[in-house]
């Protein structure tokens, strides 16, 4: 961090308002002390390395200099990592992204690697098959990606196209791409850099088709990095964003591969060919899960990055004047500018607190499973579907948000907030697309509410429904916990209306497949209040629980955030409010003065809430958001980094603007 003397003076003013202990509020922001101190203690190593400076901002160099530039990187990231594991302790994933980040200002083309190749040795293959791949992929003597998508199906899995033929005489399987449409295509780090695989595709044993099955692929040699014979492997090109991801395509052609690289925890192909079914054919997408409810947390953090630039920027920024005659105020005093940034502060909580307590289901499901139990899988595939969905899509609304709330300068490359919002808008498609991933979560809830009305015992994410079976609701109270049942009030009369709505097209005559089309927009609807009430559920105990060991100050400032997203959601769907529950006007009329209230309370420890984000300079590599606030020499200083500002005439003046000038008539 800059010394005092640096910093604007808004800031430091702002900073000395500040009414509570930011390390006590970072160090429960980040899941404790200790993660915090050993995320700090990586970051000052790795932000000490020479090399991993840019001489040139990234931005300016061409799609391959990028690429070659991240993989630099990214090696010694790496390196740096397997280093500090052997010293210290394994680092967790979280920590290894959002260092990666500010080094490699974009993903790392190991990402996949790391986040899911790994994963899914480790969740989907026997011990021996981890014994053989683990080491290696942990040492990176293997680097992989997880290939799944293919250029004609992303969402339908059934409908993927890679075949996996089993020979039994050779005892190895033969991958082919039999289609164009059948290539891979997206799986990151695939372009140029990983040499495996760990690759989806149909399973067929004596021409009988048992599914999707995974199975390790080495696609390059690991000498020369040549594609292996059979393999056609490119990058897909420039996107939105992710441009350092190397995503990529694959095609197979009579590839074999052994017996022992199917993936085999869970279904197996045994030597004869026959297939002996796992306890449950969906556990194949258990790393998907996994990354599903990693992706609550990623949503969190790119919210407190672009909360964190342009809560500091607003800061900073002074535009126009309140009275006549006044100075010209500081942006972040207009209340609509509070208004579109202390919603990010809180969310960034809301769901930093839902993924602790997702993370620990995720972790109690694995648990059972282990022991042959699967009672709550569906519930978790519920939850992690519509959480996946429901903050993606806020993140990526919110940094936008946070992008309109810095004017002008927040379309500047240089602030850094057009490459979170690449970041944030690409977790809205991969890893389950957003509309798909509601509408599984409503399937759960269709099958809730029959069992609701049956009478029958329903999981805890659920067990709402009960309630609102029973007719005589309580009148209104504008206290958080009588919101909340607000909420799942809106979730239980949206979720009765979409089943009904599947049983009127039933009834006159439609399948229920046409039906659920003819009610899906209910459905997913039905599926986002779901998950608002369990966010707002989850962020009010969670808080509870956080602020009862809290020092005043911090607790005090929790219980802003959580009121201040609870308010600022009741206000948001206020009319599903009115029409399912017993909010009145007047209540309404309250909400709106306690939503002001909490913005005012909220105003001077803005600066301060961000701070304890502890995002440092080099990740947040932004003009607008570093610590210092020196926000107009950084965007004067970034823009003298042009290659267009390295000399006062360019070539194209002599050779077009001129000759066009001379020859324009007028
Ligand atoms: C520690 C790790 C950290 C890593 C963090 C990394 C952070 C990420 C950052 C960047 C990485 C970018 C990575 C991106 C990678 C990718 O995108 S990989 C590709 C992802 N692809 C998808 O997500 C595909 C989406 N589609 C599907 O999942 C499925 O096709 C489907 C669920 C939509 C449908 O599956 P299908 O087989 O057709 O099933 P249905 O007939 O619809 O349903 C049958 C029943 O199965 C239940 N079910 C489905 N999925 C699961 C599951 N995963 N677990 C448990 N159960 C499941 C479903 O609910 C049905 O149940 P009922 O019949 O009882 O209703
Ligand atoms: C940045 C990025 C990185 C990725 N990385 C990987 C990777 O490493 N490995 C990998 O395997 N894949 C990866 N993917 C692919 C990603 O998982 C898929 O793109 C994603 O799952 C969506 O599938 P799709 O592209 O087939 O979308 P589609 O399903 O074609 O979606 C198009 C539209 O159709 C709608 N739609 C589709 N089906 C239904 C339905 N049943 N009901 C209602 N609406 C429907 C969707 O809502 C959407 O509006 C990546 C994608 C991106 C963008």
């Amino acid at each position: 961090m800059a010394s005092a003397l640096k910093v604007n003076k808004d800031l430091v003013r702002e900073r000395q308002k500040c009414t509570f202990d930011v390390k006590e509020l970072t160090y429960i922001w980040e899941g404790g002390r200790e993660f915090t101190e050993e995320r700090q203690r990586y970051e000052n190593i790795v932000y000490s390395v020479k090399e991993l400076q840019d001489e040139v901002p990234e931005l300016y160099l061409s799609h391959k200099e990028r690429y070659e530039s991240s993989i630099r990187k990214a090696c010694i990231l790496q390196r740096l990592q397997n280093e500090y594991g052997k010293k210290h302790k394994v680092l967790n994933t979280r920590t290894i992204r959002l260092v990666g980040y500010g080094a490699i200002r974009d993903i790392s083309p190991f990402l996949l690697h790391n986040g899911m190749f790994i994963q899914t040795i480790e969740g989907q293959g026997t011990p021996e098959q981890q014994a053989e791949w683990m080491p290696k992929a942990q040492a990176m003597q293997i680097i992989g990606t997880y290939a799944q998508t293919e250029l004609g199906h992303g969402t339908f899995l059934r409908g993927l196209e890679t075949t996996a033929t089993y020979d039994v005489k050779t005892e190895e399987f033969i991958l082919n791409s039999p289609t164009l449409t059948s290539h891979k295509w997206w799986p990151g780090g695939l372009g140029t850099t990983v040499n495996h695989c760990i690759v989806a595709a149909q399973l067929y044993i004596n021409g009988k088709k048992h599914g999707i099955h995974l199975f390790m692929v080495q696609i390059r040699d690991l000498e020369t990095h040549m594609p292996l014979p059979g393999i056609n492997v490119g990058e897909i090109g420039p996107k939105l964003g992710f441009q350092t991801a190397n995503n990529g395509f694959l095609g197979f052609k009579n590839v074999r591969i052994p017996r022992k690289n199917m993936l085999m925890k869970n279904n197996q192909v045994l030597n004869d060919g026959t297939y002996v079914k796992g306890m449950n054919e969906k556990l194949t997408y258990g790393t998907m899960v996994l990354v599903r409810v990693s992706i609550v947390s990623d949503a969190a953090n790119v919210i407190a990055r672009a909360a964190t630039i342009a809560v500091r920027y607003a800061a900073v920024r002074h535009q126009s004047q309140l009275k006549a005659n006044e100075p010209e105020v500081q942006i972040l005093d207009y209340l609509t500018q509070q208004h579109k940034l202390f919603i990010a502060i809180a969310t960034s909580h809301a769901f930093s607190t839902t993924y602790g307590w997702l993370y620990k289901a995720y972790l109690q499901v694995v648990e059972d499973l282990g022991k042959g139990k699967q009672d709550h899988l569906p519930e978790l595939h519920a939850l992690s579907c519509c959480l996946k969905a429901t903050c993606s899509r806020d993140s990526a609304a919110i940094v936008e948000q946070c992008r309109l709330a810095c004017g002008g300068h927040g379309y500047m490359a240089s602030s850094s907030l057009p490459i979170v919002y690449g970041l944030a808008t690409a977790s809205v498609t991969y890893e389950g697309e957003h509309t798909v991933l509601l509408l599984q979560t409503a399937r759960y809830l269709m099958k809730a509410w029959q069992m609701a009305l049956q009478g029958k015992v329903l999981a805890p994410s659920v067990s709402y429904l009960v309630d609102s079976l029973k007719s005589n609701k309580q009148s209104w109270q504008n206290t958080p916990e009588f919101i909340v049942k607000g909420f799942q009030h809106v979730a239980a009369g949206k979720i009765k209306d979409a089943f009904h709505a599947i049983q009127k097209h039933v009834k006159a005559g439609k399948d229920y497949e046409d039906a659920w089309n003819l009610a899906s927009v209910q459905l997913i609807k039905a599926s986002e209040a779901h998950s608002r009430a369990i966010l707002c559920d989850v962020f009010w105990r969670g808080t509870i629980i956080k602020s009862s060991t809290a020092s005043p100050g911090v607790a005090a400032v929790l219980d802003h955030l959580v009121q201040l997203y609870i308010v600022y959601w009741a206000l948001e769907t206020v009319g599903d409010l009115l029409l399912y529950s017993n909010i009145t006007k007047e209540d309404i009329a309250v909400l709106k003065v306690k939503y002001e209230e909490l913005l005012a309370l909220i105003r001077p420890n803005a600066v301060g809430l961000v701070d304890a984000f502890d995002i440092r300079d080099e990740v947040l590599n932004s003009t607008l958001g570093s610590y210092d606030g020196r926000v107009y020499e950084r965007l004067m200083e970034e823009a003298m980094k042009s290659p267009l500002n390295q000399e006062p005439v360019n070539q194209s003046f002599h050779k077009y603007l001129k000759p066009f000038m001379k020859r324009a008539k007028l």
